[in-house]
């Protein structure tokens, strides 16, 4: 029997509406929630996803600011609208898209951001909640991955997850995430030279790499379960994952597509962050 395909469209509208009611709430009490989404340059997808993320806020009630700037712009006049959204109190979330044209530095931008707008994550202290099991924003796309894993039903504890990638953003939060869920963890990467003999002992496989077809059928387990995180291009231009999902689906026991999978995800845990900094305000 092929894999269950994890449906992210259909689990995110099941959050949004959570969320929508929770952001009607807070408007009720005259708090309505509010995301400022920055944008610098002109890079193509990402207009493409903070359009995407801009059109979501206003979907489930949360009121939405969309900054863009020209390429130019200078790391002083960044940092400065930063300090401004920072004292605004109709913001809760403040998001810089990435990447950042060269001459701006991104750690100094992401510090810049009040840890309690932080809403992707990103900063050192988030990073260092997570790491401690503290209270914080927890990155989107891998907070996004834990509740797709959570909808199978099935237990993570005890049970051996692989994640492929160890980005700040994905890999690395990714396995801290799988860790607190009681899983036996092991990150791979580029320098990993046999990927497959870890990928085939493991009941989870998360690839986050950025190169399709990093994931074939005959690296997987039979009844596993497949999180798919890549973005890519196949040669038709069509988007496509790390995984080769149409010969994955007949070995693994879940997997998700691309697209409809992780990345409407990673949009709805942007919002659950949202919503959570808004009702801690
Ligand atoms: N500060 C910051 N925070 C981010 O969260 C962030 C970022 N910078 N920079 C870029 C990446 C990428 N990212 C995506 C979000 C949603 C989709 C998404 O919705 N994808 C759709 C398809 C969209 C399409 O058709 O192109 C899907 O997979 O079904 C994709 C990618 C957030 N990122």
């Amino acid at each position: 029997m092929p894999a269950q395909s994890i449906d992210g469209i259909a689990l995110s509208q099941k959050l949004r509406a959570e969320i929508a009611s929770r952001a009607a709430a807070l408007t009720a009490k005259g708090k309505q929630p509010g995301l400022a989404v920055i944008l610098v340059g002109e890079d193509p997808a990402s207009q493409v996803y903070v359009r995407n993320k801009v059109k979501a806020c206003g979907d489930v009630g949360i009121h939405s600011v969309l900054e863009k700037y020209e390429a130019d712009l200078t790391e002083e006049a960044l940092l400065a609208r930063i300090a401004a959204l920072n004292a605004d109190p109709a913001i809760h979330g403040i998001l810089v898209q990435m990447p950042l044209p060269k001459h701006i530095n991104p750690h100094k931008v992401i510090e810049a951001i009040s840890t309690a707008k932080d809403v992707d994550g990103y900063s050192v202290l988030s990073a260092g909640e997570l790491m401690t099991g503290l209270d914080g924003f927890r990155p989107c796309t891998p907070y996004g991955c834990m509740k797709l894993i959570e909808s199978t039903g099935v237990d993570l504890r005890g049970k051996h997850a692989v994640v492929i990638g160890r980005s700040n953003t994905v890999g690395k939060p990714m396995a801290l995430l799988l860790l607190q869920a009681n899983a036996t963890v092991t990150i791979c990467h580029s320098a990993t030279p046999d990927l497959g003999l870890y990928t085939r002992q493991a009941d989870v496989v998360v690839a986050a790499v950025g190169r399709r077809n990093t994931l074939t059928a005959d690296m997987v387990k039979p009844d596993a379960i497949v999180i798919d995180v890549g973005m890519n291009r196949d040669d038709n231009g069509k988007l496509c994952g790390d995984v080769d999902f149409a010969a994955i689906r007949e070995v693994a026991a879940h997997i998700t597509p691309v697209p409809g999978g992780v990345g409407p995800m990673t949009i709805t845990m942007l919002l659950m962050n949202t919503i959570e900094s808004a009702e801690k305000a």
